[in-house]
């Protein structure tokens, strides 16, 4: 089965292209003002034509108005939302209608019981995204580079779309895959050199982590 990979975060056309170059599926886009990941939707609209036909592009928003959401569309027509905040269902259904995209809804996990959030949005998410809670005093929802126990998505729906995030890099990607086995996987703060400074050696660096345990598995 096809795995899909994004790379999120995106900001630098060098960068994008590291990330199209290596076969990313999906390629993200921050909206969160105080990422350092941020970016213009007016950029993001610029970078993302590399992608088209490529890869989806998707735009990370957390609690986004509709304001700024009718900003980002307009200016980036994204082929996903990725909904990083305290969304309901009723919002996630209402900002599909809205901009007829798909949503994925990210939710933060640390036990077994998190699972359970899922629940009431089956049938409105397209995907879900699981990441790790963020850190105590984070400003950031997500891209906080943290893992968590990957053993717990073992008691997951086997129909559940998702993607596994939180804390992955070239040297742990394998053991993520062969204990989760998830459909597809996201990554940002693992292919940086600093803080929203993605680096392309690093992002070649985690595709060649990722073929090299899929081939371990099909041997
Ligand atoms: O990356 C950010 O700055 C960010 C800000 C607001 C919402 C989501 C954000 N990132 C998402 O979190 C995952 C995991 O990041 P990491 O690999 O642990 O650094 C990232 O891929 C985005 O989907």
């Amino acid at each position: 089965m096809a795995l899909d990979i994004k790379i999120c975060g995106l900001k630098t056309d060098g960068a994008l292209a590291a990330a199209l170059a290596g076969g990313a599926s999906h390629v993200g886009f921050i909206f969160f003002a105080k990422s350092p990941r941020y970016v213009e939707p007016a950029e993001a609209g610029r970078l993302r034509e590399a992608a088209r036909g490529k890869a989806k592009a998707v735009a990370v928003t957390v609690d986004a108005s509709d304001a700024f959401l009718d900003e980002i569309v307009a200016a980036m027509q994204p082929d996903m939302l990725q909904l990083h905040g305290s969304e309901t269902p009723d919002r996630v259904a209402e900002l599909k209608a809205r901009y007829n995209l798909p949503a994925m809804k990210a939710l933060s996990v640390s036990e077994a019981a998190d699972l359970e959030r899922v629940k009431p949005f089956i049938g409105i998410a397209d995907h879900f995204l699981f990441d790790a809670k963020p850190p105590k005093g984070s400003e950031l929802p997500g891209g906080n580079g943290v893992a968590f126990d990957w053993h717990i998505l073992a008691g997951l729906d086997a129909g559940v779309d998702y993607m596994l995030s939180g804390g992955l890099n070239a040297a742990n990607i394998g053991d993520a895959l062969r204990l989760a086995n998830p459909p597809g996987i996201d990554i940002s703060s693992g292919v940086e050199s600093a803080p929203g400074v993605k680096d392309p050696a690093l992002i070649e660096l985690f595709f060649r982590a990722v073929r090299a345990a899929r081939d371990n598995r099909a041997a």
